[in-house]
C-alpha cells in the first residue's frame, strides 16, 4: 500500500549521508549482475537508475502514467529498480495474464512495507497477509459474512437505504454538491453500518468520525512512497516520517476500535442496530468468544487483533475505491449528454419514475452496466493494482525474474492499449454491449485487458460488494437527478486530470447542481 505519488525526498540531503554505500552498492550490483548472466535467461529490459535510489526519483507524481510511458520504450515487461528492490511492471494484458494466472501462486505474496508492518497489525489483516493457511481462512470468513451472494442479499436493504437518503439528502439541495464526497458518503456508511454498525457520516456520530479521519489519513500516508522500504541504510532513519505518522494513526485507530469492542462486550448495542441483523463485528467478536479456529487446527483461534485487522481493512480498501469509481462515471456522463441521456431513458423503463432504483433493477440495466464497465476502464481505483512479489525465481516470457521481485500491474495503461481497445481514450461504453466490440468483457478477473479488481488468487476480496454499491450509488444519482455544472463550465470542457495518491481521484471535484426528476413522492423516504 506504499505505492504512491510524489517523492517528496530532500535528495541532496539523502545523496549526500548515503554516498558511500551508494558507490559500494553500484559496484556489488554491477558485478552480482555480470556473474550472474552467465548462461540464464536475461532480465527483463528497463531504464538505467540511480545510484542506491534505483529509478525511484524518475517516477514523477503520476507513477501508472510514467510507466505507461516507459512501458512503450522498453516493452510490456519492464525491469525497475527502487532502492535495493527488484521491480517488474506488467504493461500488456498477455504480460500481466503470464504472472496473474500462469505464475499466479508464485506471486500470491505481497511485498513486506511499512504500511502492512505498523498500520496493518504486522501483516496480520487480510490485504498483507502472506499467502498461506491464515490468509485464507481470513479471507474466507470476510465471503462468507459479508460477500457471498447470501451475505449480500442480507445487507441489500443496508445498501438501499443509504443511496434513498443520498436522495432525500439531495433533493432540497439549491446548490451545487461535490459529488464524489456524496457517492463517499453513501459507500462508506453502507459499508460501515455493515460492517461495525455505525453511520460514519451521521449526524451526532461522533466516535464514528473518527473512523473516517483514520481513512483519510491512511491513504494520505499510504500515497507517499516511502523511501525506507527501498533502501533499508535509510530505514532507520524515517526521512519521510512515514513510519512514526503510521505508528500514531495505527494507535488511534486501535484505541478506537479497543472501545468500539469493549461497549459490545458489555452489551451497548450498536447505533445503527435497526433489526436488519448482525453486522460483522458482532458475528466476528460472537467467533473469538467462541474460541473458534481459524484454520482448522486447535490452536490457531480467531483472536481480537484479527477482528481489528479485518475491520481496517474493510475500510481502507472498500471506501474510496468505490466512491471514486462513482464520482468518474458521473464525469463522464455530464461529459456526453448523448450517453446520459440514454441511460436515463433505460433506467425509467426498467424503474419507472415513482420509486428509486433497487438492486433488483440492476441486471436489467445493460446500458448503465456498460457504463460501469467503462468508467472503471479508463479510470480504474487502484491504477498499479495491488503489488505481489515473486516467493521464487521464474521465467516470464523468456526473462528472468528473480524470486522476492516486486510484480506491478499497470491496470491503468493495460486498459488504454490501443491493440485491444481501439480509440482507447474515448469514453464509449457502447463497446460493452450487445453486439459490441467487448460485448462478453467483464471486470471480475477472467479478461486480462480489464483488471480494475485485480486477478488470480488476491483479487479484490470485496469485488461483489464494491460492483453493486458503485452500480447502485451511480445508478440512483442519475435515474433521480438531472445534473447543472455550475455558472461558465460547460460539458465539453469539464477538467478530467487526475492525481494521483494510492487512488486514482479526480484533480478538481466535481460539482454540479441536482434536478429532481422523478414524481415528488419518489423522494418520500420512510
Ligand atoms: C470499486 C471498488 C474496488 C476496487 C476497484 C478494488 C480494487 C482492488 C484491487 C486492485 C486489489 C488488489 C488485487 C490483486 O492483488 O490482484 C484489491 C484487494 C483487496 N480489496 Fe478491493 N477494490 C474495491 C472495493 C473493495 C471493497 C468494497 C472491499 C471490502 C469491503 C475491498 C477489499 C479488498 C481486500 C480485503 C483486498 C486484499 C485481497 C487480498 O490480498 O487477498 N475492496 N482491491
Amino acid at each position: 500500500m506504499e505505492l504512491g505519488s510524489a517523492m517528496d525526498l530532500p535528495l541532496p540531503l539523502l545523496l549526500s549521508t548515503v554516498a558511500v554505500s551508494a558507490v559500494l552498492c553500484y559496484v556489488l550490483f554491477f558485478i552480482a549482475g555480470k556473474a550472474g548472466a552467465k548462461g540464464r535467461a536475461p532480465l527483463p529490459p528497463g531504464p538505467r537508475g540511480w545510484p542506491v535510489l534505483g529509478n525511484l526519483p524518475q517516477l514523477g507524481g503520476k507513477t501508472h502514467q510514467t510507466l505507461h510511458e516507459m512501458s512503450k520504450v522498453y516493452g510490456p515487461l519492464l525491469r525497475l529498480r527502487f532502492g535495493s528492490s527488484n521491480v517488474v511492471v506488467a504493461g500488456s494484458a498477455a504480460v500481466a495474464e503470464q504472472f496473474l494466472r500462469v505464475h499466479d501462486a508464485n506471486f500470491s505474496c505481497r511485498p513486506p512495507n511499512s504500511g502492512g508492518e505498523h498500520m496493518a497489525y504486522n501483516y496480520q489483516d487480510v490485504v498483507f497477509a502472506p499467502y498461506g493457511p491464515r490468509w485464507r481462512a481470513m479471507r474466507k470468513v470476510c465471503a462468507v459474512n459479508l460477500f457471498s451472494s447470501r451475505a449480500l442479499d442480507d445487507l441489500r436493504a443496508v445498501r438501499e437505504r443509504e443511496a434513498a437518503l443520498m436522495v432525500r439528502s439531495l433533493a432540497t439541495s439549491p446548490a451545487a454538491v461535490a459529488l464524489g464526497k456524496v457517492g463517499n458518503v453513501c459507500t462508506t456508511n453502507a459499508l460501515s453500518r455493515a460492517a461495525v454498525g455505525l453511520r460514519v457520516f451521521a449526524d451526532g456520530n461522533e466516535g464514528a468520525s473518527d473512523f473516517k479521519e483514520i481513512v483519510l489519513e491512511v491513504m494520505q500516508v499510504g500515497g507517499v512512497l516511502n523511501v525506507g522500504d527501498f533502501v533499508p541504510a535509510l530505514r532507520p532513519f524515517d526521512p519521510q516520517g512515514v513510519v512514526r505518522k503510521l505508528k500514531k494513526l495505527h494507535r488511534r485507530f486501535d484505541d478506537m476500535m479497543n472501545g468500539i469492542i469493549a461497549e459490545r462486550r458489555a452489551g451497548v448495542k450498536p447505533p445503527a442496530a435497526d433489526g436488519e441483523g448482525k453486522d460483522l463485528l458482532g458475528l466476528l467478536l460472537e467467533m473469538v468468544h467462541k474460541e473458534q479456529p481459524l484454520t482448522g487446527g486447535d490452536e490457531d483461534r480467531i483472536t481480537t487483533t484479527d477482528v481489528k485487522a479485518l475491520i481496517l481493512n474493510l475500510f481502507v480498501a472498500g471506501t474510496d475505491t468505490t466512491s471514486t469509481i462513482v464520482e468518474w462515471s458521473l464525469a463522464e456522463l455530464i461529459r456526453h449528454p448523448e450517453i446520459l441521456k440514454q441511460a436515463q431513458e433505460e433506467l425509467d423503463a426498467v424503474v419507472g419514475r415513482d420509486r428509486l432504483v433497487s438492486e433488483s433493477d440492476l441486471p436489467r440495466l445493460t446500458i448503465f452496466n456498460a457504463v460501469i464497465k467503462e468508467t472503471f476502464r479508463i479510470h480504474p481505483s487502484t491504477p498499479l493494482s495491488l503489488p505481489r512479489m515473486a516467493s521464487q525465481d521464474c521465467e516470464v516470457n523468456g526473462y528472468r525474474i528473480p524470486k522476492g521481485t516486486e510484480l506491478l500491474v499497470n491496470v491503468w495503461g493495460i486498459a488504454r492499449d490501443p491493440a485491444l481497445w481501439p480509440d482507447p481514450l474515448e469514453f464509449r461504453p457502447a463497446r460493452f454491449l450487445p453486439g459490441g466490440s467487448h460485448e462478453n468483457v467483464d471486470v471480475k478477473g477472467a479478461d486480462f485487458g480489464l483488471i480494475p479488481f485485480g486477478a488470480g488468487r488476491r483479487i479484490c476480496a470485496g469485488l461483489s460488494w464494491g460492483l453493486r454499491m458503485v452500480t447502485l450509488t451511480s445508478a440512483t444519482l442519475v435515474h433521480a437527478f438531472d445534473w447543472e455544472l455550475p455558472a461558465g463550465q460547460t460539458p465539453d470542457k469539464l477538467n478530467m486530470d487526475e492525481a494521483f495518491t494510492l487512488l486514482l481521484q479526480r484533480a478538481v471535484p466535481l460539482m454540479a447542481r441536482p434536478v429532481p426528476r422523478l414524481l415528488p413522492s419518489a423522494y418520500e423516504i420512510a
